[in-house]
């Protein structure tokens, strides 16, 4: 297994392009079962995740063709061949719940394996299921798989969410486009990814009104055509690398970034003592002079700070100047970095959903293992401003939604590579 030795110290300046969010292309990729017509994408991420779902959809029968070095996916499903989602497969990933509403709406039967827990929290489906019984859907669970019916096609109905899900939002606006009627989803998730899948949606011929808010309409047509869509800018990707700059000093440009996608974000970089700018390219980010202010965060649904960036904030905040209390409101468990952190000298306890960090004058390099994603890139954050070296193992993890991280980080300057087999 690879790691990845960082170099802790030193400013980093330049600039990093901010690639097309890979929770974005992986609701955009199931799409294509709506349709007989080929969909493309273009700005999509170059990441495993994504191969995951390319593998997903072409055992399904799906066509799907990586162009431009994976930037551009080009798929067609006309022949879907086959309704069941592996579990070999879907518990590589839990996005792949996502086929379950466009195949239901497109062929009205589909079975698909339930994705398991994972290691930031229990994540049922629960509320995926129940909002395609409100359209219609026969569901039977059986032998790990959730087998799906709607013999005579899906019908509008009204889908009122408990709690906000950010897939479950998504399976179901799928699902609808396709359903007889009008469908109305009332506290439905409003992240940029949704009104990205809606806009896509729109280009296929989907009537969709409402998306960004928390009631989405949706018409429902007969058949939806293909299009072209470029994948939205990932919000989490360049609010982590905003904080690199944030961490170590220096200024650097985030190409691509806009400041609505990470309002929330720099409400709290803006406290701490962080200044970001919007220019004509993308985000300019620089650190005040001296140590940054400790402020307190609670994740929440967009438009509040994303729980996708809570790993990385914390790693800031390793360093501030005074104590910043973190509640996570999102993932049961998702202050596995924690531990890691405190190897490296930061000083965190955590109880239950709260995480209190004490800053510190500087973090010591020592070797660490990612447990998830965002925690992964985390330790690389808190290793780019520690005192000597950092090695982060099982950085599989990071390969799931971070590409080149190596090279985009190197370009700002910093001391990072990548080291096989081990
Ligand atoms: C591929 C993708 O887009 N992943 C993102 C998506 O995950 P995902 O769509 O899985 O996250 P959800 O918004 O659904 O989860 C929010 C909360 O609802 C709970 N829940 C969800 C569904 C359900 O049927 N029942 C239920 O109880 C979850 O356990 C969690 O506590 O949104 C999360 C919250 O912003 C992000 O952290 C993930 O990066
Ligand atoms: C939790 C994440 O992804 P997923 O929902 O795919 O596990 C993430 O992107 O941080």
């Amino acid at each position: 297994m690879d790691s990845i030795l960082v170099s802790g110290g030193g400013e980093l300046n330049g600039q990093i392009p901010i690639a097309g969010a890979k929770n974005a292309c992986l609701t955009l990729m199931p799409a294509t079962l709506l349709s007989e017509e080929p969909l493309t994408l273009t700005n999509a991420p170059r990441l495993s995740d994504i191969k995951t779902m390319t593998e997903l959809l072409q055992s399904l029968g799906a066509e799907v063709t990586s162009l431009q070095d994976g930037q551009v996916l080009a798929m067609s499903s006309h022949d879907i061949n086959n309704h069941t989602a592996d579990y070999d497969i879907v518990r590589k990933m839990r996005a792949s719940i996502l086929v379950l509403g466009p195949m239901l709406a497109r062929d009205g039967h589909a079975v698909v394996s339930l994705p398991g827990g994972c290691a930031i929290g229990a994540r049922p489906v629960d509320l995926h299921l129940k909002a395609l019984e409100a359209l219609g859907a026969e569901l039977e669970l059986k032998d790990g798989y959730v087998h799906a019916k709607a013999p005579g096609g899906l019908k509008g109905g009204t889908v009122d969410f408990p709690l906000v899900s950010v897939g479950a939002t998504e399976n179901v606006l799928m699902a609808a486009t396709l359903a007889k009627g009008t469908t109305v989803i009332n506290n439905a998730a409003r992240e940029p990814e949704i009104v990205d899948l809606a806009d896509c949606l729109r280009k296929m011929g989907a009537q969709i009104d409402g998306d960004g808010t928390s009631t989405i309409t949706v018409q429902g047509v007969d058949r939806l055509h293909g299009a072209t869509h470029p994948v939205v800018t990932d919000r989490i990707e360049l609010g982590t690398y905003m904080l690199a700059p944030a961490i170590c000093g220096g200024e650097v440009e985030l190409l691509g970034g806009r400041l609505n996608l990470v309002g929330a974000f720099c409400e709290k970089l803006d406290a701490a003592g962080i200044s970001v700018e919007e220019t004509d390219k993308g985000l300019k980010v620089a650190r005040r002079n001296g140590r940054i202010s400790a402020v307190d965060v609670v994740t929440e649904p967009f438009p509040g700070f994303p729980t996708d960036l809570q790993a990385q904030m914390m790693a800031l905040l390793c360093t501030a100047n005074g104590t910043s209390v973190l509640e996570e409101k999102i993932f049961e468990n998702r202050f596995m970095h924690a531990p890691e952190l405190i190897r490296m000298g930061a000083q965190i306890d955590v109880h239950g959903g709260t995480a209190t960090v004490t800053g510190v004058d500087r973090l010591k390099g020592a070797p660490v293992m990612a447990t998830d994603l965002r925690a992964s890139v985390s330790l690389i954050l808190a290793g780019l401003a520690a005192e000597g070296e950092t090695v982060v193992s099982r950085v599989y993890h990071l390969d799931r939604g971070y590409e080149h991280v190596v090279g985009k980080l190197s370009g700002v300057g910093a001391k990072i590579e990548r080291i096989k087999g081990q």
